[in-house]
């Protein structure tokens, strides 16, 4: 990137001349609105006039009172958004080396016409203003320019180094229809320029560097302003394939992100209608992030989901200590969930076959119970076989518990019977391979009916292959119309449900038999303990390790087979005829909104953008893996803040999720965040996290030195590790922080104390914040706390690089907080934290 000091070339300009200057831009804002005023009420019209039309009724009529509606509502609704910074930019620009005009009515040359500079003078060819939208005026001539619009990019993209035609570019600070300031950068500081006969001026101190300094609240803004040029490439890259970003902290990846997926859809709208996912690690993340988008104008095509919340009906809130994370998110449980699902499935036939030893195993957990792992049976042909009965029945809603012993069928006027070893080679042999469980029973139920028709010596009577398959059908018949027997497979070869299973694992016995050669026995133990809170019922709080784990059970299982939904239509799809434009009142009118459908219903999305990448677990990639089968990747994260203890196994499981598509890599370098005070102070918990590595270089400096404070029985006590003495000094830093800010505190604890510090911290105000290590992963607070840097260090073994990730949140000051676990030094500086 260009940094701020070298693209910045400010004349300061007299007070009049800037006046001079907000008011050619007010000029200008205003004549932007009575064109979007005109724009509103041509939408209207159009909607009035689409509604006369429908009572016409021809279906010609109705095609195109439908055509007209919708894209009157879509022009309604952009041009209704309340944009607090409508319009933000501004570059004037040289002639161009040919006289080419775009689309949206603006010069596409990206070099400056020869001759265009002559003796440092030069004049300006054309003015471009860039918003958040494109407006063309009524003759077309661009009134405002889209930022993602190929127009716009020199906005971004000029730096004194490379200008290509700008000569300066302005950032306009406005609020509703006020125009409130101007920030100039010069491109081309030694050129002096003329537009329509008067000298340019430059305003101000630079648009970066006011945007850096403005307080910050619990939600992120856009930085459409503002994006440098590395930013830029990122945002702007080709969609094909994956484009991958690293960068420190606060070198803006989580901002890169949200500002390509608007980009994205803006290049290609009906291309990314199939979806963009954004993958987000915390909900706390999320709800920090969620606003940016429509900010941007885009709405509705973009999902931002915590990792907890990818899967339908689960929503994780529960913690795993990072033992059991370890083990959860590790490669090694895809073996483990694969032979779970096939044991659970198992305790049906041993439990048929010898009732004694399942209600052993049951026995060791008191509360599981065979019922509990498994769903009512889909009774919509979940197997389809059973559809071929001559009787339909309604089906109990839940299958026996009691799993049967034998099989007893009249078929033929005889009696014929399959007991519990029979049974279970026949479920081993239905097993054999890799289907997914729940979609075996057809298979299992054929074999069943081979067993019966060749106890019952049938087959030898025919010698006409033709009568014998005509008798085989009305045996098979016989059998399959038996109420009993549907309850037989019902309870035999029941619909296994992944919280079942996961809740089934809960028991140590069984879980040791299924993890032998997978986990070892401490690790069983800490695995079955900690999925008893997951309940026989499956209703019990999941973490956000839980639910890759369910995924990949559902996928294991296969899913129940439901009735297939009649397709909704996408408001972006082509009119393509009367059927659909049926479903117009439905799309706009009835239930929920398009985004609500969005998060409920898509597996499959376009595009897929990862957040923090660095700290997926190889399950959660396999589980963000098959949302993105066919789409297109943006994976942005940063390895030296990874909490995931082992990134090589992480890695192999990227490369899986991301497959063999072509990768573009990018790196980001400035901080935008920290102030250079604190980066410093990072970079040695860097150096001891990730030795060598380096840390992005910081865009300004504040002057403020981050504080480090004691916490002792009194002043000048020695350190303590009592907890009433750190609640204390917790609250007293807080507070002190609170005064010396204006916006948001963020007071960062180990995780095992988040509930604690929560309380202690409750009375202080909604401005504080309190957070365990890992919640505080992409956030960010004008002042941070980190409270005992050791104790988040020996949480986990990736615990420096938690750390490190506590150190880096604040925008303006730092405190650091130690006590005796610390070892600090006179001055409170911890042991970790010293030269
Ligand atoms: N070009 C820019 N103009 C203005 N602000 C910016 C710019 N780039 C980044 N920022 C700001 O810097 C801060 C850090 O950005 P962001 O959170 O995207 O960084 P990050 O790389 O995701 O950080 P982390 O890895 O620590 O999560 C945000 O407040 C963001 O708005």
């Amino acid at each position: 990137m260009a940094a701020h000091n070298a693209t910045h070339a400010p004349d300061h300009a007299s007070d009049s001349v800037r006046d001079r200057e907000i008011e050619s831009e007010q000029t200008h804002l205003d004549r932007v609105y009575r064109r979007l005023e005109e724009k509103i009420h041509e939408a209207e019209f159009l909607m009035d006039d689409a509604a006369k039309r429908g009572q016409v009724g021809t279906p010609g009529a109705l095609a195109e009172r439908d055509a007209q509606v919708f894209q009157a509502g879509v022009h309604l609704h952009r041009l209704n958004s309340e944009y607090e910074d409508f319009l933000f930019g501004r570059i004037d620009l040289l002639l161009g080396k040919d006289g080419k005009k775009g689309p949206d009515g603006a010069f596409t040359s990206v070099e400056p016409a020869d001759g265009a500079i002559e003796d440092n003078r030069a004049t300006i060819a054309e003015t471009l203003h860039i918003g958040r939208l494109g407006v063309l005026d009524a003759d077309y001539s661009p009134l405002v320019i889209d930022w993602r619009a190929p127009a716009a990019a020199p906005f971004y993209r000029a730096t004194p180094v490379a200008p290509g035609r700008v000569v300066r570019r302005r950032v306009i600070r406005s609020k509703g229809r006020r125009v409130l300031g101007v920030e100039d950068d010069l491109m081309r500081p030694e050129v002096t320029a003329t537009l329509d006969g008067q000298e340019l001026p430059a305003i101000g101190d630079g648009a970066l560097m006011a945007a850096l300094g403005r307080a910050r609240s619990h939600t992120m803004r856009d930085i459409v302003a503002s994006i440098q040029a590395e930013q830029d490439m990122v945002i702007r890259a080709p969609a094909a394939s994956v484009t991958e970003v690293e960068g420190g902290p606060g070198t803006g990846k989580t901002a890169v992100a949200l500002h390509r997926a608007a980009y994205l859809l803006y290049q290609d709208r009906r291309r990314y209608a199939g979806g963009i996912l954004i993958v987000s690690p915390t909900p706390l993340l999320v709800a920090y992030t969620e606003g940016v988008l429509p900010s941007l104008g885009e709405e509705g095509q973009v999902a931002i989901r915590a990792l907890g919340s990818l899967v339908d009906g689960a929503e994780a809130t529960a913690y795993d200590p990072p033992a059991v994370a370890r083990i959860k998110g590790s490669s090694r449980m895809q073996k483990l969930l694969r032979k779970a699902a096939r044991g659970a499935l198992e305790l049906a036939g041993p439990a048929a076959a010898a009732p004694q030893e399942a209600q052993g195993a049951a026995g060791e957990n008191a509360q599981l119970s065979l019922e509990d792992l498994f769903t009512a049976p889909a009774g919509n042909g979940a197997d389809n076989g059973e559809r071929h009965g001559r009787r339909t029945r309604s089906r109990p809603s839940r299958p026996t518990p009691s799993a049967p012993a034998r099989l007893r069928v009249v078929a033929f006027g005889g009696r014929l019977e399959l007991d519990a070893d029979e049974l279970h080679a026949i479920r081993q042999s239905a097993l054999g391979g890799t289907a997914p469980v729940n979609l075996l029973r057809p298979r299992a139920r054929r074999l069943i009916l081979d067993a019966l028709w060749a106890k019952s010596g049938a087959a030898r009577r025919y010698t006409d292959p033709e009568l014998a398959a005509e008798a085989r059908q009305g045996f098979d018949e016989d059998i399959t119309t038996e109420p009993d027997f549907q309850e037989f497979l019902d309870a035999w070869w029941p619909e296994l449900t992944p919280r079942g299973v996961l809740a089934a694992m809960a028991d140590e016995r069984l879980l040791g038999r299924w993890a032998r050669r997978t986990l070892n026995q401490r690790e069983v133990r800490q695995l079955a303990r900690s999925l008893r809170r997951v309940e026989p019922t499956g209703h019990g709080p999941l973490s956000v390790h839980d639910v890759a784990l369910l995924d990949e059970l559902q996928t294991v299982l296969g899913a129940p087979m439901r009735p297939p939904r009649p397709r909704e239509a996408d408001p972006l799809d082509h009119l393509t005829g009367l059927e659909e434009l049926s479903t117009y009142t439905e799309r706009n009118g009835g239930g929920r909104s398009r985004r609500e459908r969005l998060d409920e219903e898509r597996t499959d999305y376009a595009h897929v953008i990862v957040d923090e990448a660095q700290d997926l677990t190889p399950m959660q990639w396999r589980m963000v893996g098959r949302r993105g089968r066919h789409a297109t990747w943006t994976v942005v994260g940063d390895p030296a803040q990874s909490s995931w203890s082992d990134p090589d196994e992480a890695a192999v499981a990227r490369d899986e999720a991301l497959g063999t598509r072509p990768r573009r890599r990018f790196t980001l370098t400035v901080n935008y965040r920290n102030p250079a005070e604190i980066a410093e102070l990072a970079a040695k918990v860097l150096a001891l996290a990730m030795p060598g590595m380096q840390s992005p270089k910081a865009v300004r400096s504040t002057g403020l030195e981050p504080r480090f404070a004691l916490v002792a029985e009194g002043d000048g006590g020695a350190p303590s590790a009592d907890d009433a003495v750190l609640a204390r000094a917790t609250v007293a830093e807080a507070e002190r922080l609170l005064g010396e800010v204006d916006g948001t505190v963020g007071v960062v604890v180990a995780m095992n104390r988040r509930a604690q510090a929560r309380r202690w911290l409750a009375p202080l105000g909604d401005r504080v914040v309190a957070l365990g290590s890992l919640e505080a992963k992409g956030l960010e607070y004008d002042a941070t706390l980190v409270v005992s840097p050791a104790e988040i260090a020996d949480e986990s073994p990736a615990g420096l690089r938690v750390l490190y990730v506590a150190l880096t949140r604040a925008t303006r000051q730092l405190t650091v907080l130690s006590a005796e676990r610390d070892e600090p030094d006179a001055a409170g500086v911890p042991d970790l934290l010293r030269d």
